[in-house]
């Protein structure tokens, strides 16, 4: 380019459109929106600035192109991404790396130079006859200590649309920081879209991670996972800033337990998708802050978290009356709510598990549907995928802590929380001896079985630190060391706990009902403050039914039986042992960094469970502890 990139950009956009860019002063941003105009050579260039009209116009967009159309509420549309393209695409989500550079296991990888040159090719000119929405948004609050500045370049107006439900506005930000803005940088195309408006060219589905220019690119696709920039593309960005700097980006839900006398104790619980981060902060009692990703830091001494959103992209399978009461009534009201990928009828929605009764036929994922319908596959088609989802501002919410969202040093936190799905291994919820015992035998020791979050096989038991095993930027070494030293500088630490919500019996069935687990964060915030005892076990502190069954009445006025609690909360050596040396093996074979720390907590939990199998045998009784 011989003229400069202003120059160009001149050119390229109409002039209303110019102004907005030109009012930002950010020659790396120029050069950025210069360089990618030029590549994907769209029709028709919209920037986005914070008013409402312009986000208007977006939501309008997604409207007039097909990708949303209106549903019989006010407010509420319907997407419908390709009947293949229903989750995160794993196998090609890869991290662009230099030559030599080296991630370590679990991390897909592919040659920088080469993945540029790949994803550059299949981005040319692919915007030919569309439209390209520049928008602005923030990760964390407006100027604060957590604030990361991004830009989104997205041909799909139903991408933007989401972002604007999802994400704080950054435009003025962007005009405050100049120069100064540090941003992360989205490139995003659907591609060719077929007849119903989805993206067509699945097989050239690609989701590269530049680390180096802070860039992520995505093309033919339009699930979310895949291509909302902000949340989980950003998130292996944020991860590896957080690593550099020495502070913590995970994938937690934010929430407020309220404790006896109006005590407000803050949670954040690290959950791999589609495992409970959303059920949990969404539980009613309690008041939700954010649902997926968060931003901790150390201020004088205190580890404070803020919600790195301010909406949710939430599984709608399952939501149902009672059990999630608050969603259920957001749902059904004239909210600005984006729903997908459910089954849509005389201009209603309806999904699997509702507990209302579905219509035979309508339209879903798979285009027009009938009950029986079959897939080229074979199989028959539900009504609503699994990961079906709905797209809403926290706004919307009567439980939101708008306070804790909005406070630009976030909240301090008082407990942290770990959790997958185990059928037979973990109890309901545990408390750690302290942070180091917890970090290593909770969250780098979590695994979960997969889920139709992503692509492939469910039901297989994985090996998921923290629960951020798919969006890992940085050597697992690195980032469990980060995690560790992290805690050991704080002066408070919060307290470390592990759920399961996911316990079966012989048959297959739940040990636990969905609601129990507001009796689980009732309990944790009273330890978080020393109100109740609880029993020493070889894995960490369990509750004392006397206190559960009080709970229980309390919270769910319901009766917790004494064998419920001994089957749900006894101690399975055999599975905890087995567990312990699947884990070792992994770090032991396979990470080379791995903290010398980490093994010798580990051994010490399998001594303490040898110790106990020698007294007590394979499955203990907590009541065997409590007399111990
Ligand atoms: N059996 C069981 N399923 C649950 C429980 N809590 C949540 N789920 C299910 O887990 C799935 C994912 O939950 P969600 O909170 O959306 O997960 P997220 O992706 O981590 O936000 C949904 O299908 C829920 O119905 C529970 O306590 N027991
Ligand atoms: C968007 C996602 O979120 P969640 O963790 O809520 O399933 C995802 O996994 O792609
Ligand atoms: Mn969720």
């Amino acid at each position: 380019m011989n003229i400069t990139a202003l120059e160009y950009l001149k050119e390229r956009l109409e002039p209303e459109q110019f102004e907005k860019i030109a009012a930002i002063d950010n020659p790396e941003l120029h050069e950025f929106l210069a360089k990618y105009i030029k590549l994907l050579n769209p029709s028709k260039i919209f920037v986005a600035t914070d008013s409402p009209e312009d986000e208007e116009y977006i939501r309008k967009k997604a409207i007039e192109y097909g990708e949303e159309r209106p549903l019989a509420t006010p407010g509420h549309t319907v997407h419908f991404d390709n009947y293949y393209d229903q989750a995160r695409d794993k196998a090609n989500t890869k991290i662009l790396v230099p030559k030599g550079a080296d991630l370590g296991p679990f991390i897909n990888t592919k040659d920088r130079e080469e993945g540029l040159r790949e994803i550059h090719e299949l981005m040319k000119d692919i915007m030919i006859g569309k439209e390209l929405f520049i928008c602005f948004f923030v990760l964390g609050p407006k100027n604060s200590v957590f604030t990361i500045p991004a830009v989104q370049l997205t041909d799909s107006a139903y991408v933007a649309h989401s972002e604007f439900l999802l994400y704080r506005k950054g435009y003025e930000e962007f005009r405050r920081l100049g120069r100064e803005a540090k941003f992360l940088k989205f490139v995003h195309s659907a591609g060719e879209l077929d007849e119903r408006k989805t993206s067509k060219n699945l097989d050239k589905r690609r989701i590269y991670i530049d680390l180096e220019s802070e860039t992520v690119y995505s093309v033919n696709t339009q699930y979310g996972g895949n291509t909302i920039g902000l949340k989980k593309l950003a998130f292996r960005l944020t991860i590896r800033r957080a690593v550099k700097e020495g502070w913590l980006s995970e994938h937690m839900f934010l929430m407020r337990v309220n404790g006896p006398e109006g005590r407000k104790t803050y949670f954040t619980g690290a959950f791999p998708s589609m495992c409970g981060k959303t059920s949990t902060s969404m539980i009613p009692w309690e008041n939700i802050v954010g649902d997926d990703l968060v931003f901790i830091v150390d201020m004088k001494g205190e580890a404070r978290g803020t919600n790195v959103e301010a909406g949710v992209f939430g599984i709608i399978h399952g939501i149902n009356k009672e059990d999630d009461p608050i969603i259920w009534e957001v749902l059904h009201s004239p909210n600005e709510i984006i729903f997908s990928n459910v089954l849509i009828k005389d201009g209603k929605p309806y999904w699997t598990g509702m507990g209302e009764e579905i219509p035979n036929d309508g339209e879903n994922h798979s285009g027009k549907w009938w009950k029986g319908k079959r897939d080229a596959e074979g199989n028959e088609i539900p009504p609503s995928h699994k990961n079906a989802r709905f797209t809403v501002r926290l706004d919307a919410f009567p439980n939101l802590d708008r306070e804790a969202l909005d406070a630009p040093c976030g909240v301090k936190i008082g407990g942290m929380i770990y959790g997958g799905r185990d059928k037979d291994t973990w109890p309901p919820v545990r408390e750690a001896f302290d942070w180091t015992h917890g970090v290593i035998t909770m969250g780098a020791a979590l695994e979960s079985e997969t889920t139709a979050a992503t692509l492939g096989k469910e039901g297989v038991r994985q090996f998921n630190p923290m629960s951020i095993l798919d969006f890992l930027s940085v050597p697992i070494g690195e980032y469990i060391q980060n995690y560790i030293r992290f805690g050991e500088r704080l002066r408070e630490k919060p307290k470390i706990f592990a759920v399961n919500y996911f316990l079966r019996d012989e048959n297959g069935n739940w040990l636990n009902d969905k609601l129990d687990k507001a009796v689980w964060l009732k309990w944790m915030e009273l330890r978080v403050h020393g109100d109740v005892d609880a029993i020493e076990t070889p894995i960490g502190y369990i509750p004392k039914y006397e206190d559960l069954k009080r709970l229980f009445k309390q919270v769910l006025n319901r009766e917790y039986k004494k064998e419920d609690y001994e089957k749900q909360f006894m101690i399975r050596v055999p599975e905890l042992l087995a567990k312990i040396d699947r884990i070792e093996k992994i770090y032991r074979e396979k990470v080379k960094d791995t903290p010398e720390i980490l093994f010798k907590v580990l051994e010490e939990e399998k001594q303490r469970l040898l110790e106990a199998r020698e007294k007590y045998g394979d499955y203990i009784s907590p009541f065997q502890f409590e007399r111990a």
